[in-house]
């Protein structure tokens, strides 16, 4: 199992860079993000949540763990402008959930686990989740979308919590 950073840990800000070829380290990152992830448990998680730094997202938003999804160097484009909201939770901000608004049509279009070009219009959780692992990517986490005072709270409930932690 890999450890997840926590909010406000500064490595949660760095930009992702690109997979430049997907080989079989990139595929053990891979395994061991869907270990993290069902173990957690989780639906997506982004490897910059594992203090790596590059642009590979792993989801599985399926009751039975039988649909996980790998997107390699993601892009997303909104195909309208509608939007819906979702209350985000997060494993690097554990114990919160927050409404977050985002747009509910958008196309994907990623590398699999084996390099493959894809694409997809994905709807519901699957596109909210999908918009949540790419923000990580870019160093954004969901509270950044939450007002100033309700971030400042959760900052320092999660500052608390690792004081406590380090004693
Ligand atoms: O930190 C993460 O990226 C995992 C997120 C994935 C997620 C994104 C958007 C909306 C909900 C979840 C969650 O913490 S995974 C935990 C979870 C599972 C089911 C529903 C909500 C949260
Ligand atoms: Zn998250």
């Amino acid at each position: 199992l890999l450890p997840i950073l926590e909010f406000p840990d500064p490595r949660l800000r760095t930009v992702a860079k690109p997979v430049t070829e997907v080989d079989d380290k990139i595929r053990q990152l891979v395994a061991d993000m869907f270990d993290t992830m069902y173990d957690a448990p989780g639906i997506g998680l982004a490897a910059s949540q594992v203090n790596v730094h590059k642009r590979v997202v792993v989801i599985d938003v399926s009751e039975d763990k039988s649909q996980p999804l790998v997107f390699i160097n993601p892009e997303i484009e909104v195909l309208d402008p509608e939007v819906s909201e979702y209350d985000e939770g997060c494993l690097s901000v554990p114990g919160f959930y927050e409404t977050v608004v985002r747009p509910n049509h958008i196309r994907v279009k990623a590398l699999d686990r084996d390099g493959n070009p894809f694409e997809m219009e994905p709807q519901g959780l699957l596109a909210v989740c999908i918009q949540h692992e790419l923000d990580h990517l870019n160093g954004k986490l969901f509270v950044d979308h939450i007002s100033p005072l309700k971030r400042t709270r959760i900052r320092a409930k999660m500052d608390k919590k690792h004081k406590a932690e380090a004693r």
